[in-house]
C-alpha cells in the first residue's frame, strides 16, 4: 500500500482533535471526511479506519514509540509510523518519518505484547477493574472488544422484508447475510457506507448491532400495548419496539435530553412509525403521572458502554473511574423510580451495553432486595459477551410485576 500525503495528514489532524482537544472520534471523522470532495470510498475508509485503529491502540503504540503526552504533531507522526510498520506498510521518505526505527518497533511490540494492559491497550484502572469484576473471563472479553465491529442492519418490517432488502442491497453490490437467532438482522459481508443508499433514506432499515436487536425481541411488544421506553435517546430500540407493535398501541419514549428525542422523531418519520409519543423528563412528575400505567417499561440504562468499546474505542481514554461510580448510582435510582410505571402484572426490562456485573446482575439482585423491587421477580436474563456472540456486550433482564 502506498501512503498518500493528504490522507495521512487528514488522519493526523483527526487524531489531534481526538487526543488533544477531547473531541469525540465519530464527530471528528464526520467533519474530516467532508474536507475533500475528490476523496473516494477507499480514501475515506483509509482515514476512518486508520484513525480508529490508532485511537484503539493508543497506549500500545505510545509505549512502543516511547511517546508521552502532549501528542503534538511529531508525536502523532510517530504513532502513525508504528501503525504503518505493524501493518506491513512501507514508511515513505517524508521528513516527518525520518529515522523511523522499524526494527525496534517490531521488537518493542513483541516485548509489550506479553503484558495485557499494553497488549490490549487499556488504562491501568480499567485493566484492574475488568480483572476484579470478570476474573479470568476478562482476558478474552477485552481481546474481543478490540476487534473491528461488524455492521449489522435491522430490517424495517413495516416497509419491507429481510429477503427484499437483501436483494435490493445486492443490486447495489452490497452483499449481506442473515444471522441465525436474529430474525430481522442482516450483516454486511464487507464494511461500506450504507447511509447513502435510497433504501436507508426511505427507511427500509436502521443500523443496529445484533445484540441491541435482542432487547426488543425479549421485551416481546404486542400491538395495542402501552410501553414506556424510559431512556429512549435517539430511539434505536424505540423504533424496533414500535415496529414489532405494528404501529398499534402506544409507545412513550422518554429521555432527559430533548435533542435526542427530536432525532428519534426524525427517524420515526423515516421509518413510517406513528405510534411513538416523546416526553422529556423535566421532573419526576412525568414519571408519577404514569405510575402503574404501563404494560411494559424498558430501562435501557446509561452505562459505562464497556460492551461497545469496539464501536467507541476512544471511550477507553475518556471513561473515568469516578464516572462509573456515579453511573451505578444513576442506574439504581432509575430502577427504583421508573419501575413504578409498570402496572400490576406488567413487565420491566433492564438493559445495559456493559459487561460489568456491578452494572448488570448485581444491580438487579440489589433492586429485588429493596422496597421498590419487592413486587418483581426475575423471569429471564442474558449476559451477552462479545467473545462468545461476536457482537456487542449487553445485559438484558426481564422482570415480572405481581398482579
Ligand atoms: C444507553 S442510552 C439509550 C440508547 C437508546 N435507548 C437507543 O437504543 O438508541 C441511555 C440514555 O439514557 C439517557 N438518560 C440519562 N439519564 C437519564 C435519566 N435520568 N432518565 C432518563 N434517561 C436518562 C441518556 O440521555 C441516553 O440517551
Amino acid at each position: 500500500m502506498k501512503l498518500h500525503r493528504n490522507l495521512v495528514f487528514a488522519t493526523i489532524d483527526s487524531l489531534h482533535l481526538i487526543f488533544n482537544e477531547n473531541k469525540q472520534a465519530d464527530k471528528v471523522l464526520k467533519n474530516t471526511l467532508k474536507r475533500d470532495k475528490r476523496w473516494g470510498a477507499r480514501d475515506r475508509a483509509f482515514i476512518a479506519e486508520t484513525t480508529y485503529d490508532i485511537v484503539r491502540w493508543k497506549r500500545l503504540y505510545a509505549e512502543i514509540a516511547e511517546v508521552r503526552k502532549p501528542f503534538d504533531r511529531p508525536n502523532l507522526f510517530r504513532l502513525f509510523a508504528v501503525w504503518a510498520t505493524l501493518n506491513g506498510i512501507k514508511i515513505p521518505e517524508w521528513k516527518q518519518f525520518e529515522d523511523t526505527p522499524t526494527r525496534r518497533i517490531k521488537g518493542r511490540f513483541d516485548e509489550l505484547s506479553k503484558i495485557r494492559k499494553y497488549r490490549e491497550s487499556i488504562p491501568d484502572w480499567l485493566d484492574e477493574l475488568g480483572q476484579k469484576e470478570l476474573g479470568k473471563k476478562w482476558d478474552r472479553e477485552i481481546s474481543a472488544l478490540n476487534e473491528l465491529a461488524d455492521v449489522v442492519l435491522r430490517v424495517n418490517t413495516l416497509k419491507t422484508t429481510v429477503e427484499n432488502l437483501q436483494n435490493e442491497l445486492s443490486d447495489l453490490d452490497i452483499e449481506t447475510e442473515t444471522l441465525k437467532g436474529y430474525p430481522n438482522a442482516l450483516k454486511l459481508k464487507e464494511r461500506t457506507n450504507v447511509f447513502t443508499t435510497d433504501a436507508f433514506k426511505n427507511g427500509l432499515f436502521e443500523v443496529q448491532d445484533a445484540s441491541s436487536q435482542k432487547v426488543a425481541e425479549i421485551l416481546n411488544p404486542q400491538p395495542g400495548e402501552r410501553i414506556v421506553d424510559a431512556c429512549a435517546g435517539a430511539g434505536g430500540k424505540s423504533l424496533h419496539i414500535a415496529t414489532l407493535m405494528q404501529n398499534k398501541g402506544q409507545l412513550i419514549a422518554m429521555d432527559i435530553y430533548e435533542n435526542k428525542l427530536n432525532e428519534l422523531k426524525r427517524r420515526a418519520r423515516r421509518n413510517d412509525i406513528f405510534n411513538i409519543e416523546t416526553r422529556v423528563i423535566e421532573s419526576t412528575k412525568v414519571i408519577k403521572k404514569l405510575a402503574d400505567k404501563a404494560d411494559k417499561v424498558l430501562i435501557d440504562a446509561p452505562c459505562s458502554g464497556l460492551g461497545v468499546l469496539r464501536r467507541n474505542p476512544d471511550s477507553k481514554w475518556k471513561l473515568q473511574p469516578e464516572f462509573l461510580d456515579s453511573i451505578r448510582a444513576t442506574q439504581k435510582e432509575l430502577l427504583d423510580s421508573y419501575s413504578r410505571m409498570v402496572k400490576p402484572g406488567g413487565q420491566l426490562l433492564y438493559a445495559t451495553c456493559s459487561i460489568l456485573p456491578s452494572e448488570n446482575e448485581v444491580q438487579i439482585k440489589e433492586f429485588l432486595g429493596r422496597e421498590a423491587g419487592k413486587n418483581f421477580t426475575l423471569i429471564h436474563d442474558e449476559k451477552i459477551m462479545p467473545s462468545q456472540s461476536g457482537f456487542d456486550g449487553f445485559y438484558i433482564s426481564l422482570l415480572q410485576k405481581k398482579e
